[in-house]
């Protein structure tokens, strides 16, 4: 955690000074937040995060935390003896995998955050997207990003077929802060892993929220160079997919960011969820930080 004390008195009265405009226009807007696997790793970070999900609360912003976990989820199965495989950017998710995803995703981290937003003072509930039926998907058909007569089989993965974000209102309407895990539900009660950028993506849609934001483990996009995109629009997103400068786990983060921003999301950033704060920074202070995506 920053040390305060450090900050000169003057320094300090200029930042809160600068929060007020945001804080104004930013009340009982409804903010979604990404939490990363990736930035997730260190226990002080952690708890930096639960604060500023607290204080965003106290000042009136509605955040909504929809957590990943990848790395969480191929430690335990390392321990199985398992390993992940990927297919453009998804895990594979055989019946097993579905276990220990469903085990550690909704058992242990969407518990610590709870814990940790309670720790903070806050209220926070944790959901998967079975609970109010929040989630509703259908297993994904992934086509070959570069031959799209090729189909890639890749378990109970889900695509997210509705969201009935009944359940979230009901209780941002009384004070607590929903804490979602990525998991949805099919027709036949099936469970289905769904990458967590998409899921943050869908539901700040359909919940017309004022922003998205992604906390990962980069500075945001970065070239091929390894410099930081600040701003990119659909075009050259479109060009960063083609020449492969994207990859992994960025992939679906960035199709699901453009999607949000292309359906009305008004602010899509994609930032390092490794710098202290660097969420609050960016939504209450003129500071940028990140990957800024535009729908045009
Ligand atoms: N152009 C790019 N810019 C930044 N990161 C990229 C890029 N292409 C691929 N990546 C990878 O995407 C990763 C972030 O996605 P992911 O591992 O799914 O993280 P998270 O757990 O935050 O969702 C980065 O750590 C990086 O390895
Ligand atoms: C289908 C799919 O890939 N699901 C992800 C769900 C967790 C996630 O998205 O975690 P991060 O945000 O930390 O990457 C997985 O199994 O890893």
């Amino acid at each position: 955690m920053t040390d305060v004390s450090q900050i000169a008195p003057r320094d300090k009265a200029e930042i809160l000074a600068q929060a007020l405009p945001y804080i104004r226009r930013f009340h009982g807007k409804t903010m979604v937040i990404k939490y990363g696997g990736n930035a997730m790793t260190d226990p002080e970070l952690q708890a930096d995060f639960a604060e500023d999900v607290v204080l965003l609360k106290l000042v009136g912003i509605n955040p909504v935390v929809v957590h990943g976990g990848g790395p969480q989820i191929e430690t335990a199965l390392n321990r199985l003896g398992k390993k992940g495989e990927f297919i453009q950017g998804m895990r594979v998710t055989d019946a097993e995998t579905m276990e220990v995803v469903e085990w550690v995703l909704a058992g242990e981290v969407q518990q610590d955050i709870v814990g940790l937003i309670h720790q903070a003072g806050g209220k926070a509930v944790g959901l998967t997207g079975r609970d109010g039926g929040l989630i509703r998907a259908k297993k994904l058909k992934m086509v070959d990003s570069k031959d799209p007569t090729k189909e890639h089989d890749v378990g109970q993965v889900g695509d997210i077929v509705a969201i009935d974000p009944s359940v979230v209102s009901a209780l941002q309407d009384d004070q607590f802060i929903p804490v979602i895990s990525p998991i949805g539900f099919g027709e036949q009660n099936e469970s289905y892993n769904i990458n967590a950028d998409v899921v943050a993506s869908k539901l700040a849609t359909i919940l017309k929220a004022e922003k998205l934001i992604l906390l990962t483990n980069t500075p945001g996009v970065l070239d091929k160079t390894g410099k930081l995109l600040t701003d990119l629009t659909a075009r050259e997103i479109d060009e960063l997919f083609a020449d492969g400068t994207i990859s992994g786990g960025m992939l679906p983060k960035i199709a699901g960011a453009l999607d949000a921003a292309k359906s009305g999301v008004n602010a899509v950033h994609i930032i390092d969820g490794r710098v202290p704060h660097a969420m609050l920074l960016e939504i209450l202070t003129d500071q940028a930080y990140g990957t800024m995506i535009r729908s045009h």
